[in-house]
């Protein structure tokens, strides 16, 4: 499951392989600093049992429902060969939703593992992981936005490619499972978990787009 001191472990170890185009927070602190010291301490004593941080009604993935929920998008490897990152980071953008955080990097095998964990059982998930962690890189990111987790999905398409819609991502540059370009969280608990093991607190950017009244007003 994941830990508090698991997640930080996990991104440490693969922060050597980090490059630069990180985003930065322009917050120098953290505005859940003591919180999360908290939940380290309750960590220590081994009561956190691996759900989401929710802190004053949030987590990472900000508010269910809301326009600050977030999902985790991260273009695999083949994605990046392809040299597909730049239309799928304009289909995000098109639709309203703001880039919180994106850095490019090769995943640690402990990071990717802990990332597809729930698969840890499925004959694929060495492959997986192998084909993860290959060294050609990941493109991590994080989507702010109205629905983003569940639009985030529909934009990504099914698992199987051979079953997307044609019109998403997968339905239109991709033929095989094993080679579906892109993940993107499939609910709110998956994106806090998966928010919190690839990125720092610090590394979520906080700023209004220009077209975010327009884009997220209801009325
Ligand atoms: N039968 C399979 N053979 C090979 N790889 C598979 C198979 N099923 C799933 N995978 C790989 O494992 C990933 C995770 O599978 P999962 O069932 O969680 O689907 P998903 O949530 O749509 O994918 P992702 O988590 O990557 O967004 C898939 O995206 C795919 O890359």
């Amino acid at each position: 499951m994941f830990s508090t001191t698991l997640r930080a472990g996990l991104r440490a170890a693969s922060r050597s392989s980090v490059r630069t185009m990180s985003t930065l927070s322009v917050r120098a602190v953290p505005r859940y600093g003591a919180a999360l010291a908290a939940a380290t301490a309750v960590t220590a004593f081994g009561l956190y049992q691996g759900a989401p941080l929710l802190l004053e009604g949030k987590s990472l993935a900000g508010e269910k429902g809301k326009a600050s929920e977030r999902s985790f998008v991260m273009i695999k490897p083949d994605g990046v060969s392809r040299q597909l990152v730049g239309k799928i980071i304009t289909r995000f953008e098109e639709r309203g939703y703001k880039l919180v955080a994106v850095k490019s990097l090769t995943p640690s095998p402990a990071l990717a593992k802990e990332h597809y964990i729930d698969l840890a059982s499925r004959p694929f998930y060495k492959g997986l992981v192998d084909y993860i962690t290959s060294g050609t890189p990941v493109v991590a990111m994080v989507w702010e936005g109205k629905d983003v987790i569940r639009q985030g999905r529909r934009i990504v398409g099914a698992t199987n490619p051979q079953e997307s819609d044609p019109g998403s991502v997968r339905g239109q540059y991709a033929v095989s499972v094993g080679r579906n370009l892109i993940h993107a969280s499939d609910s709110f608990d998956s994106a806090s978990k998966e928010i919190e093991l690839w990125f720092a607190e610090s590394e979520l950017a906080e700023y209004k787009p220009t077209t975010w009244d327009w884009v997220m007003a209801d009325n």
